[in-house]
């Protein structure tokens, strides 16, 4: 079976990505590219990255006016990728029409809410409820709005889940038993992330950052 794990490829050096990416991709089903690889590489660093012949994930988390995310989306067309993220908060207009304009195969997710962030962050950010709350609140709207599925912890995923048994369930912030959290605050190891229902998991730092990618990634799908 496909590994579930989508190594995240935090870095602005093309080199290092396609190097990480070579020795750990017997034990990945994907690379993700976010933000800090795209505005140091743009879509020429996609294409780069794509020639390995892995999934790409191309995770920058639109968030914008409906029509601006919509040619945004259009304009990525190309790159073709198998997952590309978007923010749910964004509003239901923004998630249908980013939809509408992405490539057929590409699977269009929704961020809930990042998992760097706790319950104060949350009240500080004005909204009421629980982060669990927020979750299923935002996963309702990605639903009714047509895109593929969310973007949520380890700790809402069943919920999620089982209010959208068809969706689509990307589960960063995940931590081996004994990992450095960083600026997680939602984490769950990856164990219970699969079996909480995720589709797939991110995982950065505890790979790319590991004296041993390879190993680091070999030790994590064997705990799957
Ligand atoms: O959309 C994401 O991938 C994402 C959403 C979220 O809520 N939290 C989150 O950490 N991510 C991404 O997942 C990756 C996690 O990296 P590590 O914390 O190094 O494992 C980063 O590339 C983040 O941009």
């Amino acid at each position: 079976m496909t590994s579930r794990i989508y190594v995240a490829l935090d870095t602005t050096d093309l080199a290092q990505a396609k190097s990480i990416a070579t020795r750990v991709r017997h034990h990945v089903g994907g690379i993700k590219l976010g933000l800090e690889f795209f505005c140091a590489h743009g879509q020429h660093g996609v294409h780069e990255m794509a020639q390995l012949g892995l999934p790409i994930f191309l995770d920058l988390k639109l968030h914008d006016i409906p029509n601006t995310v919509a040619k945004a989306v259009r304009a990525l067309a190309p790159l073709e990728p198998a997952i590309l993220t978007v923010h749910a908060s964004g509003g239901r207009a923004m998630l249908e029409d980013a939809k509408a304009a992405a490539p057929l195969n590409t699977k269009v997710v929704a961020v809930t809410m990042l998992t760097s962030l706790d319950a104060s962050d949350l009240t500080a950010t004005g909204v009421q409820g629980t982060p669990h709350d927020q979750v299923v609140r935002l996963a309702a709207l990605a639903r009714e709005s047509g895109v593929d599925g969310i973007v949520c912890s380890g700790a809402e995923v069943a919920a999620a889940k089982a209010a959208w048994p068809k969706g689509f369930f990307v589960v960063p912030g995940v931590r081996p038993a004994d990992g450095h959290h960083g600026d997680q605050k939602r984490v769950v190891t990856p164990r219970a992330a699969v079996d909480a229902g995720a589709s797939i998991l991110v995982i950065g730092r505890p790979i790319t950052q590991a004296e041993d990618p390879d190993a680091a990634a070999r030790a994590i799908s064997g705990t799957l």
